[in-house]
């Protein structure tokens, strides 16, 4: 018996988990064949690991290759080389029992079904729990999202913030491991876009899930994030990263913050200079 189990049952205390890691990426490459003929290296020499629970960020210039990363973690693509395991298994061990939730850039919301129709649809094509079940977690999820009077009403009579707020529900009702947001907030406006930021803070914070997000602001990168991992292109891959030391929750005025303002300069200096000295 190791020593912490013999505090354990000596004092009936128990010792905090270890920290279990989520997401561990290791000498990760991806290559595509070109139609043109050749190979493109889209991501070379990846490193990465997320703690369960925490909120990481991607950043960096167009076609560094953020959303590749995201379909490697999720096992739509494999890699070239290296390893990606998510809580120890490969992507596709893990999903063949697990949930990961999924947030593009556009809601992807089906037209002829309602809000509540929507959040249900993935549940059902998996098949899923009982049908009382996933009404139920559809509607405790459009609570979460402040949504559900509008659970009767159709994509068409919401507005873009709310149609996010519907995808984030349905990644999230049926208790994904990991939630990959892909550039969620990109087509709205700076208001609606800062809102949303808070009131996904808000759902993180409640359901506890690791997120990684990707976007183009770096501003939002770290009002979210526990960590920003930033990229370069030609070829993809990360060059620093920036350890938020900013306190949680995070309130609006933050981002007028000193402290604040500092983190978001050494950023752009990151994104600009790649050989910025790392976090
Ligand atoms: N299926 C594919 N076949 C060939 N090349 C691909 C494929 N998917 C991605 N790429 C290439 O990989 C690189 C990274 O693409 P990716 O979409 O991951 O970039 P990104 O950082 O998400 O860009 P953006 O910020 O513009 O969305 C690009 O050069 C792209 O052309």
């Amino acid at each position: 018996m190791g020593a912490a189990h013999q505090f354990v049952a000596a004092t009936g205390v128990k010792l905090l988990p270890e920290r279990e890691l989520a997401i561990d990426i290791r000498g990760l490459s991806k290559t595509f064949s070109l139609p043109a003929g050749g190979n493109w290296t889209a991501l070379q020499g990846i490193d990465l690991q997320v703690e369960r629970g925490k909120f990481l960020s991607l950043v960096g210039p167009s076609g560094c290759g953020k959303s590749t990363m995201l379909r490697l973690i999720s096992g739509l693509l494999s890699p070239t080389s290296g390893t990606v395991n998510v809580f120890g298994q490969s992507p596709e061990q893990f999903r063949s029992k697990n949930r990961m939730g999924f947030v593009f850039q556009d809601a992807t919301l089906l037209p002829w079904r309602t809000v509540l129709g929507n959040v249900l649809f993935p549940m059902e094509i998996l098949g899923v729990y009982t049908r009382k079940e996933r009404l139920e977690r559809a509607e405790a999820y459009l609570e979460l999202v402040r949504l559900h009077e509008f659970r009767k009403s159709y994509p068409a009579q919401l507005s873009g913030g709310m149609r996010q707020r519907v995808s984030i529900a349905r990644a999230l009702a049926d208790s994904p491991a990991i939630l990959l947001m892909d550039e969620p907030f990109g087509a709205l406006d700076e208001i609606t876009r800062q809102d949303m930021q808070e009131e996904l803070l808000r759902i993180w914070a409640e359901t506890g899930i690791t997120t990684i997000f990707v976007t183009h602001s770096l501003s939002e990168a770290l009002f979210l994030s526990d960590e920003v991992a930033v990229m370069q292109a030609r070829p993809g891959r990360i060059t620093g990263s920036v350890v938020a030391d900013l306190p949680r929750p995070r309130e609006p005025s933050l981002r007028l913050k000193p402290n604040f303002v500092e983190q978001l300069m050494r950023l752009e200096a990151m994104l600009r200079d790649p050989d910025q000295q790392k976090s």
